[in-house]
């Protein structure tokens, strides 16, 4: 394989470029030809696409968001979109694709792959929701931005003695709170994957209050609830004092971590080889750390739960 192109694709993650360098500086070195296409499917649909050599990834490794741009595509969805997108990439002479996205732009490759385009995919999104892989890029960053931010709610949760609620990202997952809630020391941690009620929580909260604790700090999944109305509920039935902040798109950006940075340039090293050799329809995934070749059907398939261990672990530590 000779020719080969990079894409971005759904939300953006801190990461996406040094996975975007990592990939177009590997294939270079094995004597490929690398296209960027911009700004995601909507992009290959459009024939939205250059070629790019080693300078043109250079500055970027340290940077959030994704220079070649990313979007979400309702057009790409439809099989006439899908092939208009073929067809840009066949008139170009593109063999092969590096898909970086989360589960839906995977979800997207898996159905290209099925009109004849070889890819491999990585796993980019703040979420960590993909199934196959321990951490995906830009999960770590996001959480430790997360955590910077409960840091900063402690100090004025604890002046005032109030309860903070803190709505994170994660859309139907709950990693991010899960991980910025155990580290950030969170009392009370809610996720989609675990059913809570609201009158445990308000027995809980004034419980701890009874045994001494002055504030809280209520970490929230968005695929959760509301912590807004959550905030309100608590005022309501239990008089404490209740401050809602949701910390938003702030958790996609800034610089990578270096954790980040390591893991998105291993992985596009090892999906890079994987493409040239001819391997298809497989995501690239960090396991035991070690670069792993997950199916790309069980990839978008199969449901990654959270760490149970580290559920129990954060309600034994919030005593
Ligand atoms: N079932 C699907 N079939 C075809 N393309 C899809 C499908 N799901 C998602 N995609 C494509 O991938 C894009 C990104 O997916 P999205 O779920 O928004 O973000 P992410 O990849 O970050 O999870 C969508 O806008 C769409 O173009
Ligand atoms: O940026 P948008 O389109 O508002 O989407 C927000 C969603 O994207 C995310 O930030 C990242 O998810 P994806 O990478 O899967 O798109 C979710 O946590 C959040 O629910
Ligand atoms: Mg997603």
């Amino acid at each position: 394989m000779k020719k080969i192109a990079v894409i971005t694709s759904g939300g953006d993650c801190p990461g996406m470029n040094a996975a975007i360098r990592a990939a177009v500086r590997v294939a270079l070195a094995h004597g490929a030809e690398v296209w960027g296409i911009r700004n995601g499917y909507a992009g290959m649909i459009a024939g939205d696409m250059k070629v790019l050599d080693s300078r043109s990834v250079g500055d970027i490794i340290q940077k959030g968001g994704t220079f070649l741009g990313t979007a979400r595509s309702e057009e790409f969805k439809t099989l006439a979109g899908r092939q208009k997108a073929v067809a840009n990439l066949e008139a170009r002479g593109i063999e092969g694709l590096i898909v970086i996205g989360g589960d839906g732009s995977l979800t997207g490759a898996k159905y290209l792959g099925e009109l004849g385009i070889k890819f491999v995919g990585l796993p980019g999104t703040i979420d960590n929701d993909i199934w196959g892989t321990d951490y995906t890029i830009g999960f770590d960053t996001a959480v430790n931005t997360a955590l910077d931010a409960i840091n900063k709610l402690r100090d004025t949760a604890s002046s005032h003695g109030r309860v903070m609620l803190v709505e994170v990202m994660g859309r139907n997952c709950g990693w991010i709170a899960l991980t910025a809630g155990l580290a950030g020391g969170a009392e009370i941690i809610l996720i989609p994957e675990e059913p809570f009620s609201q009158e445990d929580i308000y027995k809980q909260l004034l419980e701890s209050r009874a045994k001494g604790k002055q504030y809280s700090i209520v970490v929230m999944a968005e695929g959760a609830g509301s912590a807004i109305d959550l905030g309100k509920n608590i005022r309501a039935n239990t008089g404490l004092e209740t401050r809602a902040s949701i910390l938003g798109h702030i958790q996609r950006g800034g610089a990578p971590t270096v954790s980040d940075r390591l893991l998105a340039s291993r992985l596009a090293e090892t999906a890079v080889r994987a493409l040239l050799d001819g391997k298809t329809d497989i995501m690239i995934g960090y396991r035991n750390r070690q670069c792993v070749e997950v199916a790309i059907g069980d990839a978008v398939g199969k449901k990654k739960d959270i760490d149970p261990e580290l559920y129990h672990l954060a309600q034994v530590l919030s005593q």
